[in-house]
């Protein structure tokens, strides 16, 4: 295991605040929180970290969901999760907005905690590095505050997925996790609890952010700690959104859309809702095998039933026509996501066009891999060889050279 990885998630991490205090001393030096919030409180735009309550109602996918009396939901996954779009959209419009009519002051700098400030980023660049080299290595096309940014948001996913599946997984519960919720919320309270949490807190006060795709994240790892199956591909969207389209939603607003894009604000964030999305459907494809031997099934159960499969088949581990046939659907579904997803990348400002089509390109290929191995997802995993990545990164790269649209070409 890598000094990294128990370094971004120590042990005691949340279950156990002034251990895991004593463990992250550079976090302690950090976060005076007197002097933090003199830090935060210098906001480029007005907004005020943690209080993006969408019009001060608290908004949350779980809370959306409608039911009759009989318990049935009246909305699809789809439709609720929209609603967080359009909310993110929606607060990325009003900051644009604002930002035009506000008299924007320059940051003054206060000179020792930019110091740690800039330490901190520097963390979070290394966690990158080290976790995910070849988006590391696209986003150095980025302006460096969007890349810093975009390094706070990767380490918190990255440490909020270890908590379910890092090496001290069997030791969260949905306490843990209410706990790791609690300390999200004082991130955009300008309050960070240690120093990579600074770095988060530095990033939502000056970029438009909305909490809500990253407390959704956390819905998805208890989602993750209590349910093994997916009744219908209804229920596993809605994993699949809280895992990883949260990821997409967090992601576009550092981004950024280019100026000259003539496209929706709410179209280009559906297309890093389907980027999420698509990703994790592959993820999930890939990771057939290796979910079953933790007793863990993601493939929509009804589906399996109606391809004349069941968990037993799976748990066998035998590639059958019937297998071959259920997976070029499933296969079939995560492209036309990844499809979805194109359309909008071309509209993200010019420097971030390319770590996004790097990831989309590679990511998709995993789909090909599957189809090389002849579906035997069981007990071979499918991988993009450094060859294939060699040559699939240039095309990422002149793929990110074509300018947005000049129609309006992205409307849902
Ligand atoms: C350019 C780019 C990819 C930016 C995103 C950077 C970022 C903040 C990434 C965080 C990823 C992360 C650590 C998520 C935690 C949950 C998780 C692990 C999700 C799975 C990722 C794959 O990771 P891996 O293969 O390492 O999985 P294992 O842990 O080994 O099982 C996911 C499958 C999903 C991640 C989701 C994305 C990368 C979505 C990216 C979407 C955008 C950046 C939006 C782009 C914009 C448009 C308009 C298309
Ligand atoms: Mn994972």
């Amino acid at each position: 295991m890598s000094v990294a990885l128990l370094w971004v998630v120590p042990p005691c991490d949340v279950s156990n605040g002034a251990s895991f205090m004593e463990s992250v001393r550079e976090g302690n030096r950090f976060f005076d929180s007197s002097r933090h919030r003199n830090l935060v409180s210098n906001e480029r735009i007005n907004r005020g970290g943690g209080k993006q309550t969408n019009n001060g109602r608290k908004f949350s996918v779980r809370s959306a969901i409608l039911a009759t009396p009989s318990g049935e939901r009246t909305m699809t996954s789809e439709q609720m999760v929209y609603d967080v779009v359009l909310r993110q959209a929606a607060l990325v419009k009003r900051q644009l907005r604002s930002t035009n009519e506000l008299e924007v002051k320059p940051d003054i700098p206060i000179p020792g905690n930019l110091g740690l400030l800039s330490e901190a980023y520097d963390r979070c660049g290394e966690v990158c590095a080290e976790y995910a080299k070849t988006f590391n290595l696209g986003t150095m096309l980025m302006t460096p505050e969007r890349r810093r940014a975009i390094w706070a948001i990767y380490v918190w996913c990255r440490r909020t997925d270890e908590l379910v599946d890092g090496p001290n997984a069997s030791y969260i519960t949905p306490a843990a996790l209410d706990r790791w919720e609690n300390r999200l919320e004082d991130v955009f309270n300008g309050r960070p609890f240690d120093m990579l949490d600074g770095a988060l807190s530095d990033t939502v006060s000056n970029f438009p952010v909305d909490i809500q795709p990253f407390r959704d994240m956390i819905e998805g790892m208890r989602m993750d700690l209590r349910k093994s199956r997916y009744k219908n591909f209804d229920e596993l969207y809605l994993y699949c959104y809280y895992v990883a389209g949260t990821v997409g939603l967090m992601s576009v607003p550092i981004m950024g859309i280019a100026p000259e894009s003539k496209a929706t604000t709410e179209s280009v964030y559906n297309a890093a809702l389907a980027l999420g999305i698509a990703n994790q459907l592959t993820n999930i494809l890939r990771d057939v095998g290796e979910d079953a031997r933790r007793g863990r099934v993601y493939l929509p159960q009804d589906e399996l039933a109606q391809a004349g499969l069941s968990d037993e088949d799976i748990f066998a581990g035998r590639v059958t026509d019937k297998w071959r046939i259920f997976m070029k659907k499933q296969i079939h579904r995560a492209r036309k996501f990844f499809d979805e997803a194109e359309k909008g990348v071309t509209e993200l400002s010019s420097a971030s066009r390319f770590p996004v089509w790097a990831s989309l390109v590679l990511y998709r290929k995993i789909l090909d891999e599957i189809e090389a191995n002849d579906y035997n997802n069981f007990t071979k995993r499918a991988y993009v060889s450094k060859s294939k990545k060699l040559i699939a990164l240039p095309i990422a790269y002149a793929k990110s050279l074509v300018p947005p649209t000049k129609t309006v070409s992205l409307q849902r």
